[in-house]
């Protein structure tokens, strides 16, 4: 058996293109470009990286955005500031909060600090309630890009037992939120679950979001399964190791080319539902 290889890279690309239409019809409807804010705070060069990757991709549809860019030493009080005026800004419809911000800031206090109409990351606590409560809110994007690769694929998730590894506010947890959604039976591993290669082993669905380079093993994975690793680090490595996998599971994203494309498409396509939602926009 040959694993179908889950292309977030391709499925991101076309439907860059129905956005890009999409964009171009809700202005030629009278409706202003779509801008989504990204606020980075310091020099982390990877962090510059993904928010440029962002910009890209805004640009790439007909969106517009603009950046902001804080240094290392911004307080709390100074990015609640920058945020509220970005919640005030009539020609602002999404705002991303690059993770993680410098120690000294309370993350959460700013992540909350977004107003629920422009959280197209889907990072608030609000935004997390509704969601888990099978309410309208934008997804955190990670997790709402994996849900739509899934998705378009025909992965069958309703009764399967899906393990996710990894409980972080924007991604294992709210990933764990939409598979039990989606009426997966769901597991959430994390640092202190003893027993991780014993239930990796039970899962027809995996999701590696651990920060770990190949922390989960290929041996620990049952035939047939379904492997999505959100993990990425330098030289194309994921979360879950790969040795072996592509003849034996059912599914696989590649690393790079799976997961990352679809966080930034559901992102793009979030900031433009927001759009049509907004008056001002
Ligand atoms: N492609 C993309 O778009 C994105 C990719 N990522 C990638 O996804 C991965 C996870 O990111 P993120 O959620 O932000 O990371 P965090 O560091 O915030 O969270 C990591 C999670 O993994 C758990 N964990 C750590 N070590 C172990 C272990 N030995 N066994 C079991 N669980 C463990 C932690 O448990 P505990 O809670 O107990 O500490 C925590 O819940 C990273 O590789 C990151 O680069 C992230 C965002 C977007
Ligand atoms: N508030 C917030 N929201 C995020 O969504 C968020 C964040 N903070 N902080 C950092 C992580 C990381 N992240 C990535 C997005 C795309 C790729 C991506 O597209 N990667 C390409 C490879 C790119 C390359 O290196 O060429 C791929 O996997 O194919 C990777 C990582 C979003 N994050």
């Amino acid at each position: 058996m040959s694993a179908l290889i889950l292309d977030g890279k391709a499925l991101a690309k076309s439907r860059e293109q129905q956005l890009q239409a999409a964009v171009k019809k809700f202005q030629d409807g009278g409706g202003l470009q779509p801008v989504l804010a990204t606020i980075l705070v310091g020099d982390d060069p990877s962090s510059a990286t993904y928010v440029q990757m962002k910009i890209n991709a805004c640009a790439r549809v007909g969106m517009g955005s603009r950046f902001i860019r804080l240094p290392a030493a911004t307080t709390t009080q100074e990015l609640l500031s920058k945020i509220d005026q970005l919640n005030k800004d009539p020609d602002v419809c999404g705002i991303l909060l690059q993770h993680p911000v410098p120690e000294q800031i309370d993350e959460r206090a700013c992540f909350d600090a977004i107003t629920i109409e422009k959280d197209v990351d889907g990072v608030t606590t609000q935004g997390f309630g509704q969601m888990s409560m099978g309410e309208q809110a934008f997804g955190s994007a990670t997790p709402a890009g994996i849900m739509t690769l899934l998705k378009h694929y025909d992965i069958p998730l309703s009764g399967k037992h899906a393990v996710v590894l990894g409980r972080s506010p924007i991604l294992g947890k709210p990933m764990a939120a939409m598979l039990l959604n989606a009426n997966a039976t769901v597991t959430i591993c994390h640092s202190r679950t003893n027993n991780l290669a014993a239930l990796v082993a039970q899962a027809d669905i995996i999701v590696g979001a651990v920060g770990k380079p190949e922390l989960i093993k290929a041996a620990w994975i049952k035939d047939g399964a379904v492997v999505v690793d959100a993990g990425y680090h330098a030289g194309g490595i994921g979360d879950i190791e790969k040795a072996g996998l592509e003849n034996r599971v059912a599914a696989l994203t590649p690393v790079p080319g799976g997961v990352g494309p679809m966080t930034i498409n559901a992102l793009i396509s979030q900031t433009l539902e927001s759009a049509e939602k907004l008056e001002t926009c």
